[in-house]
């Protein structure tokens, strides 16, 4: 996927901007609180229909009356995408795809805009919520059958807790619910086992390339269900109702559900040691970078062409060494928006065009 051209009107700093950035690797750089991130931001918002700042925080430049509006012509699988998005100071959005209103999901970043961003650093370490996240939205993203499936669930593990919590359990409904939490829980998981079977091994292949072949990597899926080797609905629903019947008392006592895919982990593993614990600083960085190479040639495989790829301000955590493999990596293949505050002769031999920001104003300078 390549993003041909960007028109953005009141969008955060930027009034007006008129954008034709380069099909290969574009370094955005400038000092801070210029609107590096914004741009990534808008790029994003295009492909996307949303931000990936925290929710609450309005796009629409604070000193215009009039709404944001962006326009954006990406080139998909040899066609052109003409995208536009209004968006009004209440956050209410209007999209328009090829000039007819659609939904977000008809938009191109569903099929390929990957993001990298300082957080993703916090994965490896954090809590196992942020990592069924990765997978969830980041990875999950390319089967939309799994999205599907995501939203189920999460619906009905709510209402099941909410019964949970009122003591509605004896209430007709609840069975109702239950079975609906074990069939969609288990097409949830089957998903996910799918999804990694497919990504574990990018990842690994990945992590031994750019720790030149002296360590292993290893993900696991740990699973609040005994699944080890299930890969059929059917049994997976016959191990939600063995564990349903086994934690029902504590379940009644906690008033909540404490099994199921939203209390799964992943967990990482340098030469057979808990990463959490015992990976280094680098370490922790060479997984992540890893993770999202891996998710860039996942997007290829599946998609037979490569995503945009978007890294806002984690160049400098990386070591050369690190940020040589991933620039070349992408080099000639990914088009890519990396916004950076290093000085532009260290960067410049990698770029196919540099960009300086300053206060809302773009200017190309290489
Ligand atoms: N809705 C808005 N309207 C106008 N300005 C905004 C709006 N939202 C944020 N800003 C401003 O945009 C400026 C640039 O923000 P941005 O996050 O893009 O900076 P940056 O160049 O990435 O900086 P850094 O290097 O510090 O990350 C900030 O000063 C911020 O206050």
């Amino acid at each position: 996927m390549i993003l041909k051209n960007l028109n953005i009107n009141y969008f955060r700093n930027y009034n007006y901007l008129h954008w034709e950035p380069h099909t290969g690797i574009n370094f955005i750089t400038g000092s801070n609180a210029q609107g590096k991130t914004n741009l990534l931001e808008a790029v994003f918002f295009s492909g996307m229909g949303y931000s990936f700042r925290r929710k609450g925080s309005n796009v629409v430049n604070w000193y215009s009356k009039k709404s944001s509006f962006i326009k954006a012509t990406y080139q998909l699988n040899n066609t052109t995408m003409d995208i536009s998005l209004h968006i009004n100071h209440d956050g209410m959005k209007k999209i328009f795809v090829n000039g007819t209103e659609e939904k977000r999901k008809s938009l191109p970043g569903r099929y390929g805009i990957i993001l990298f961003k300082p957080d993703d650093l916090q994965i490896i370490k954090g809590p196992p919520s942020g990592k069924r996240d990765f997978i969830d939205y980041d990875i999950g993203i390319i089967d939309p059958l799994y999205s599907r499936n995501l939203i189920h669930y999460r619906r009905v593990l709510e209402q099941r807790n909410y019964l949970l919590r009122t003591g509605g359990i004896n209430n007709d409904s609840f069975q109702t619910w239950n079975e609906s939490f074990y069939q969609y829980g288990a097409e949830l998981l089957a998903g996910r086992i799918r999804l990694l079977k497919k990504y574990i091994p990018l990842v690994r292949k990945i992590y031994a390339d750019i720790a030149g072949g002296h360590e292993v990597l290893e993900m696991k899926y740990l699973s609040t269900l005994n699944i080890t080797g299930k890969t059929d609905i059917q049994q997976i629903i016959k191990e939600f109702i063995t564990e349903g019947k086994t934690r029902q008392r504590e379940e009644l006592y906690k008033k909540q559900t404490i099994f199921g895919p939203h209390r799964d982990d992943i967990c990482f593993l340098i030469n057979n040691k808990d990463a959490r614990y015992y990976a280094s600083q680098g370490q922790i960085r060479s997984i992540v970078l890893a993770l999202k190479t891996a998710q860039i040639q996942l997007f290829y495989n599946e998609n037979g062409e490569y995503p945009i790829f978007l890294l806002d301000d984690v160049l400098t955590e990386l070591d050369e060494q690190r940020q040589h493999y991933l620039l070349m990596l992408i080099n000639n293949q990914v088009q890519s928006f990396i916004t950076t505050t290093t000085p532009v002769a260290k960067i410049s031999h990698y770029a196919n065009r540099v960009y300086l920001i300053n206060n809302g104003v773009l200017r190309e300078v290489i």
